[in-house]
């Protein structure tokens, strides 16, 4: 958390940007628009990235986060690609620089639980950009199952390979935002994993299939992959009264309730916000720094999901190396 607040004077929170790809531009712009902020500089590697972004949007052009830190900076995006954040995220708090690092918070959880050390050790605020707890279709979803008896969530979130191919597989790129959503619907941890999953074009992982148990005894699943032609995100929750269904990208949020014994029931479809969810985590972002408050989604909460998306593929490994041992021995038998 933040140990001092940051505009006692009414001034902007001076905040930069780190890595200008997909989505280090989408928080610059965005950066440069929100009342809280001021946008000192975008750092990337690439002149013919960070160039033009800067003059669209009237900001600094560096070519590294030391130059970046160098402009005064009391904030930090970190949007680097995911094996670069702990390196940068630590070199932004050894200057004593709040930071928001994109999900997942690191490329695995032991450097993820370094950052929220040296992030506590320095006194700076670490919050981690989970952007669908901000999505305004999630939030009606959310909203929908407040209080109700959550039986079970079902999460679909595919679409075609990414332009740039990420340093992590599936299950740690996409599959960690649904991890993150699951834990916060039913506000219990995650119990059991039952993965499922296989590269079957990339190098790494790209398409799983996870099922997982919480504490509090909800049944959820996670259907993703960068197999499918077209990006899809769907939502299903049953509770006991209630069976819920977002459509992430539509925004589409249907409720189904009052089941009647003739199987009849009654359907509607819910209000949903029409903000942008990247413009309300970064304005959270910003507001936990001036008020001196926890930020919405910490360190700590980033660390659990990547542990989570870390035992899925720990699961699967062990199975996978007991199955081999299994051939090995039948193999050495034959012989
Ligand atoms: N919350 C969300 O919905 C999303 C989150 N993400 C997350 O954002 C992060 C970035 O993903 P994405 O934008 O798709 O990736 P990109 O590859 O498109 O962008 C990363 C950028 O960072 C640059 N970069 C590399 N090294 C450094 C460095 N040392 N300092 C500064 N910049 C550097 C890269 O430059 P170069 O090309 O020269 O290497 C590239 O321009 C990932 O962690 C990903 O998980 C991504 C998309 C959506
Ligand atoms: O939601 C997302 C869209 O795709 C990107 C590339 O796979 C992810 O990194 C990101 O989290």
């Amino acid at each position: 958390m933040a140990s001092e607040t940051l505009r006692p004077d009414g001034a902007r929170v001076r905040v930069g940007v780190v890595g200008c790809g997909v989505m280090g531009r989408n928080h610059a712009r965005v950066l440069s628009e929100v009342a809280l902020a001021e946008l000192v500089g975008i750092a990337d590697p690439d002149p013919a990235v960070v160039d033009p972004i800067a003059a669209t949007l009237d900001t600094k052009a560096v070519a590294s986060i030391e130059d970046l830190l160098d402009l005064d900076c009391q904030a930090v995006v970190i949007a680097g690609p995911t094996h670069l954040h702990h390196e940068l995220a630590s070199t932004a708090i050894a200057r004593g620089v709040h930071v928001l690092v994109e999900k997942p918070i690191a490329s695995n959880p032991e450097e993820g639980r370094d950052l929220v050390q040296r992030a506590r050790a320095a006194g700076v605020t670490l919050m981690v950009g989970h952007v669908e707890r901000f999505n305004p279709a999630v939030l009606a979803v959310k909203e929908a199952i407040r209080g109700e008896d959550i039986l079970s969530i079902a999460i679909t979130r595919v679409g075609p390979f990414p332009p740039r191919m990420s340093s992590v597989g599936v299950v740690t790129d996409l599959a960690v935002h649904d991890i993150d959503l699951i834990r916060w619907f039913t506000e219990s941890d995650i119990v059991e994993v039952q993965p499922q999953f296989k590269s079957a074009v990339a190098e790494r992982e790209d398409i799983a299939l996870l099922q997982f148990r919480t504490a509090s005894g909800v049944l959820a699943h996670i259907n993703t992959n960068w197999l499918t032609p077209f990006k899809a995100r769907h939502i299903h929750v049953a509770t006991r009264d209630k069976y819920v269904i977002g459509d992430l990208i539509t925004r589409q949020v249907t409720e189904c309730s009052g089941f009647r014994p003739d199987g009849s029931y009654s359907m509607r479809h819910l209000p949903v916000g029409h903000t942008e969810p990247l413009r309300v985590e970064l304005t959270s972002f910003l507001t936990s720094l001036v008020s001196g408050t926890a930020p919405a989604v910490t360190g700590e909460e980033g660390v659990i999901s990547l542990d989570i998306a870390m035992r899925c593929l720990a699961e699967r490994a062990a199975v996978g190396a007991a199955v081999e041992d299994f051939a090995a021995a039948k193999a050495r038998k034959v012989r």
